[in-house]
């Protein structure tokens, strides 16, 4: 149990005025009582943890991102996606073990958590080095193998041969604690065959998990799509009945046709809009005012981190809510509470999670700041520093109940260690 006192609870955006000093109470993994500063008789045996000078918000969630990819930070900046992907990216992808994966991923955990993500949905391969550190991290994710066959027969046999293997690990690691949580992930249309597509669509429907695939992230792809099925790529996979009955996480929707757009509305497909990533490899900016206008779920993610080139969520918040501002010429499109929101409950309801707001009987994904912070101050305008101000750096972080930041110190992790096994790693995939 954990008693929390005297805290300033973050659990409205739209109308910050209403944010008020509380005690919460958290028992188990759960929420269970949020009352009047002062009024919460603190249970036998509570850890109390006193808010004063403090206040508490949803632990974000990143709804796209390629985790153990902290170890790729810095190897290739200044490229366009494809020959980013397809002349560096891919070729030190193919030099990678369970090792790095597992070193890259710490690193990753530790990276979110100090910067107040709880949660992450990630596509990307070593599935079971991922998960035996997230484990160690106590980080909830959802987490998808990247399948890729490049429309070859022999290599779509063996994507949908591991495939299955990894929805066993995630199962087995599911029914732990419910932390870890599976989707399947082709990597994008021009990557995956349609049978490949369609196959994964039968497994997301049939285990009744999410679909996670990068989707219109540049003009390039999108040609490519058009020259070989004469339909954009919403429109492809629309044909195809990709996006029929499952929840849908599509990553980047940076380039949309009309029809496409109305897909989106169509389908209740979840867009992840990662401006940082799209931002430095030139891909473009995703119409997300107009998104926002059509009642579309906007949700944010970071991507991996060759192309952010860090996991800091509240940077993405900063650039998605000034961003459009700057290329509409109008400063009052994507407000802060909107901006929130998709970092928050728009992601929770895009992954089927009981978190994202602070409210008794949701999960504990929770994240405390010390008020004594210069991007903080005026305390008064707290909401809006979220959203333009506040540098991430986070005080506590309670996941799924349980503290895995406690002062800014990580309580899973020898942070020392996890350094030095992060180099270690960058060594052995670049020599
Ligand atoms: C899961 C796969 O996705 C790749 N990957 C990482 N970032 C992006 C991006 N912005 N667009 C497309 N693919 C990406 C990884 O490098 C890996 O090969
Ligand atoms: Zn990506």
């Amino acid at each position: 149990m954990i008693a929390i006192k005297n805290i300033l609870v973050l659990n409205n955006f739209e109308e910050p005025q209403k944010c008020k000093k509380s005690d919460i109470l958290i028992e188990n993994n759960i929420i269970t009582k949020i009352c009047d500063a002062g009024q919460l008789k603190t249970p036998e045996g509570a850890i109390v943890i006193d808010g004063t000078k403090k206040a508490i918000m949803p632990g974000l969630i990143n709804t796209h991102s390629h985790i153990p990819m902290t170890i790729f930070r810095g190897v290739a900046d200044d490229l366009p996606l494809m020959d980013w992907l397809g002349n560096h990216i891919w070729p030190l992808e193919a030099k990678l073990d369970e090792e790095i994966i597992y070193a890259g991923t710490m690193l990753g955990c530790m990276e979110m958590i100090k910067t107040g993500t709880v949660a992450f949905n990630d596509m990307y391969f070593f599935t079971d080095s991922i998960i035996k550190a997230v484990e160690t991290a106590n980080m909830r994710c959802t987490l998808s193998y990247g399948l890729i066959d490049l429309c070859n027969e022999e290599k779509r046999q063996t994507e949908v041969k591991a495939q299955k293997d990894v929805l066993n690990s995630l199962e087995k690691a599911h029914n732990k604690n419910g932390l870890i949580n599976a989707a399947v992930g082709p990597h994008a249309p021009y990557t995956c065959s349609a049978d490949l597509l369609q196959h994964a669509h039968e497994l997301a429907k049939e285990h009744n998990i999410p679909m996670n695939i990068h989707m219109n992230e540049t003009e390039d792809e999108i040609r490519q799509i058009k020259e070989k099925t004469g339909l954009r790529p919403f429109e492809f996979l629309n044909s195809l009945g990709v996006f029929d009955d499952i929840n849908v996480v599509a990553a980047h929707c940076v380039h949309l046709s009309d029809n496409e757009i109305n897909i989106l509305k169509e389908k209740n497909i979840y867009v992840s809009h990662n401006p940082l990533s799209n931002l430095k490899l030139g891909s473009g900016i995703a119409p997300i005012p107009t998104y926002l206008k059509d009642n579309i779920n906007v949700t944010l993610g970071t991507d991996g981190c060759a192309s952010n080139n860090n996991l800091n969520l509240f940077e993405s918040i900063k650039a998605c809510a000034t961003v459009h501002k700057g290329v509409q010429q109008d400063s009052t499109v994507v407000k802060v509470s909107e901006v929130l929101n998709m970092a928050t409950k728009n992601a929770s309801k895009a992954l089927n999670y009981n978190s994202g707001e602070i409210k008794e009987g949701m999960w504990a994904d929770l994240v405390i700041l010390d008020l004594k912070n210069p991007t903080l101050i005026p305390n008064k305008n707290i909401i809006s520093h979220l959203a333009y101000s506040f540098n991430g750096v986070v005080e506590t972080v309670i996941i799924n109940g349980k503290i895995v930041l406690e002062n800014g110190k990580m309580t899973t992790m020898d942070e020392d260690k996890v350094y030095e096994k992060a180099e270690e790693a960058y060594l052995n995939l670049v020599n």
